[in-house]
């Protein structure tokens, strides 16, 4: 058994990030930037005014002056002339500042009455006048390659003109669960059968990471199927949940090394020191990496925490190299752990003194209903020492992660 961080960064260590693809503009929400975005232009490409008045000099918009208006100009129109001494140009939010003008004097501060405007507040230089580029300068960047892109992001760009962003191309994960006794949801049940819960709860953490899941056909106990499953498709990462342990039927390593895909399986390390999870398998069929998740659905998906997400996240130029974690207090006494690093179920409750962690009474890894219904998974360290109530615990929440 290797202590969890070594597996993790072995792991990472092994995955290259996705080529880059070019999407439009709107579909690149929550896609990684590989190309940073550069301003293709200068916002706001002129002065502009910030508000609705009138655009003026200050030293003539004095409180009690009467200034002559000249015309207009509307957001998209800007005035043709200059303003002179003694003269406005009635102004909208987003105008040009017309030539001549220093300040805009907001139309609750004037009266109109035709051309002739009296002033009944004076105004500063500068006054509600936006500067051209005050919010970006063409040729600056804007956003960095290796960003996770937000809504905010995606205005960003649209605001700096472009139509389309290069990003990375979404990890295709191949999903393979295996095992005589399973079927997929809604397939009829073999006898003594169990329906196949982890493939589509991977393939629904691996959405929520912006990867592309690809649920394959449930391969039989059966090394040969197990192999041409494995070898049917070039993913860029290869997930099997079941038979990594060491019963007769665990087949999982047996039938990759039996593979006839060109460069034949190697494995790099198998047995990690942690629970749930302890029979997890990391290789490679050929050029394409493999986890081997266990069968049990909450091994699977603690796993798929701990290393399925950095791994997705590194394959898109993330740097991510671990689930984030939070600190909280035990809301019970918590015994000493073992040599594996574990991951209890836990509610998060918030309280006064910090957010209360409380284990779930059963821990055990086939239980999902105790995993839908936890907030979080508290860490204990191999060999934790005892920790009383009220204790500071370290805690993965999961709702953050989608998962
Ligand atoms: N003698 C030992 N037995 C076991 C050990 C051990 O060290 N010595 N390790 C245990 C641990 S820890 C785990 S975790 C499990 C993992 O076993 P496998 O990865 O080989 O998984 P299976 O035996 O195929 O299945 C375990 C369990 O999970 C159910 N299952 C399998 N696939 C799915 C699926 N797609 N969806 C839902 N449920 C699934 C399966 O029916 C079994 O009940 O091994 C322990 N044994
Ligand atoms: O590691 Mo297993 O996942 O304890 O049940």
């Amino acid at each position: 058994m290797i202590p969890l961080e070594e597996a993790r960064q072995r792991i990472l260590s092994a995955i290259r990030p996705t080529g880059p693809e070019t999407v439009p503009l709107a579909a690149g929400w929550n896609r990684v930037l590989a190309r940073p975005v550069v301003a293709r232009l200068t916002q706001p490409p002129a002065d502009v005014s910030a508000m609705d008045g009138y655009a003026v000099r200050a030293a003539d918009a004095v409180t009690g002056a009467t200034l002559t208006v000249t015309g207009a100009a509307p957001a998209g129109h800007p005035f043709a002339g200059q303003v002179g001494p003694g003269e406005a140009v009635r102004i909208f939010t987003g105008g040009f500042v017309p030539p001549g003008a220093d300040a805009i004097l907001i139309q609750e501060n004037a009266k109109a009455e035709g051309a002739r405007l009296a002033v009944t507040e004076g105004v500063a230089v500068g006054r509600w006048i936006r500067r051209r580029g005050l919010d970006f300068a063409e040729g600056g960047e804007l956003l960095p390659a290796g960003r996770r892109l937000t809504a905010r992001d995606i205005g960003l760009a649209a605001a700096a003109n472009h139509p389309w962003l290069t990003v990375h191309r979404r990890p295709r994960i191949g999903i393979l669960a295996t095992g005589d006794e399973i079927a997929l949801p809604g397939d009829p049940l073999p006898a003594g059968g169990i329906v196949s819960s982890n493939a589509h709860a991977l393939a629904a953490v691996i959405a929520s990471a912006g990867g592309e899941g690809c649920i394959l056909p449930i391969a039989p106990d059966d090394a040969g199927s197990i192999a041409a499953l494995a070898g049917s498709g070039g993913y860029d990462l290869l997930v099997t949940t079941g038979g990594a342990s060491v019963g007769e039927h665990d087949l999982v390593q047996k039938a990759l090394g039996q593979s006839t895909t060109p460069g034949g399986f190697a494995l790099d390390f198998w047995k990690i020191a942690m629970r749930p999870g302890k029979p997890l398998i990391w290789g490679r069929l050929g050029a394409m990496p493999v986890l081997g998740l266990p069968g049990n659905p909450v091994s699977a998906l603690v796993c798929a925490v701990v290393f399925l997400l950095p791994a997705l996240a590194r394959m898109q130029g993330l740097p991510d190299s671990g689930p984030r974690t939070i600190r909280a207090v035990a809301g019970v006494d918590l015994p000493e752990n073992d040599q594996r690093a574990d991951h209890l179920r836990a509610s998060l409750i918030p309280a006064e003194g910090g957010i209360v962690a409380t284990p779930a009474a059963r821990q055990d890894s086939s239980m999902l209903a105790v995993l839908a219904s936890a907030d979080g998974l508290i860490l204990r360290a191999p060999f934790a020492p005892a920790l009383p109530k009220g204790s500071v615990v370290e805690v993965i929440p999961l709702a953050a992660l989608g998962v």
